[in-house]
């Protein structure tokens, strides 16, 4: 029998597991393939559910979540993006800016719903538990967040793009963000009828996957 308020901590069944790690290694940055069906309210709602259920220091939430369905926003949006991609490019040597310039990383316009997961910075006033020492940490938690997003659109089959191409200045002014609020993801999501089965960028030849092994030291860097 567990305690007040706790539960039995012991393994999912077989196939819940495969199922978590099947969302974790088939999620997908999705850029190019929405449909134009409409996400329906439930589906938002369960997707804003789990991105509403991530860790955050403190427990302060500093996550809203800025729901954009209207052409007017979207269409500004996607200038901006044009705009900062034009000057993406050229931060690139030569060799690799035609490369680039083929590379289609966003779907603003195309995706029904685009969402905006924004971090409050004063959320839980000034000395918030966890972030006495790690300012940042606000902003980690709201990763959190996008990424229970992410995942839990891959279980539902709706694709979703993180676009980061963006002047921070152009989404506060677009979306009328207030000076301690933060974008942090600009999100498209939409339905799909296929995912990539590896990261696009490595299908099209810009980087590839480390090998893990490559990722794990022992004990203290670099060994
Ligand atoms: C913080 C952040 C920001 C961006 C991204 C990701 C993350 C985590 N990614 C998607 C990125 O390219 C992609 O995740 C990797 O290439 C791995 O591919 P999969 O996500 O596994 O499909 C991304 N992709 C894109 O086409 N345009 C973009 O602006 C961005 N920005």
């Amino acid at each position: 029998m567990a305690a007040d308020g706790l539960k039995p901590a012991g393994p999912f069944s077989d196939a819940e597991r495969a199922a978590v790690y099947r969302a974790i290694h088939e999620r997908r940055d999705v850029r190019g393939q929405f449909l134009p069906d409409p996400i329906d309210d439930d589906l938002l709602m369960r997707l804003l559910g789990a991105a509403h259920a991530a860790p955050s220091v403190g427990l302060m939430q500093p996550w809203n979540f800025i729901v954009i369905r209207s052409d007017a926003v979207r269409q500004q949006v996607r200038a901006a993006f044009q705009a900062a991609n034009d000057e993406a490019r050229a931060m690139f040597p030569d060799e690799k800016q035609g490369l680039y310039a083929q590379l289609k990383l966003e779907g603003i316009t195309e995706a029904p719903v685009n969402l905006c997961i924004t971090c409050d910075r004063s959320r839980g006033g000034p000395v918030v538990l966890g972030r006495t020492h790690n300012r940042d940490t606000d902003l980690y938690s709201t990763a959190c967040a996008v990424q229970n997003l992410w995942l839990a659109a891959r279980a539902e089959g709706v694709g979703l793009g993180w676009v980061s191409i963006l002047r921070d200045d152009d989404l506060r002014r677009i979306l009328n963000l207030p000076d301690h609020v933060v974008p942090v993801a600009y999100l498209c999501l939409g339905h799909v009828r296929e995912l990539y089965d590896q990261p696009e960028l490595q299908a099209r030849g810009w980087a590839g996957r480390h090998p893990l092994q490559a990722m794990i030291h022992n004990e203290t860097w670099g060994d």
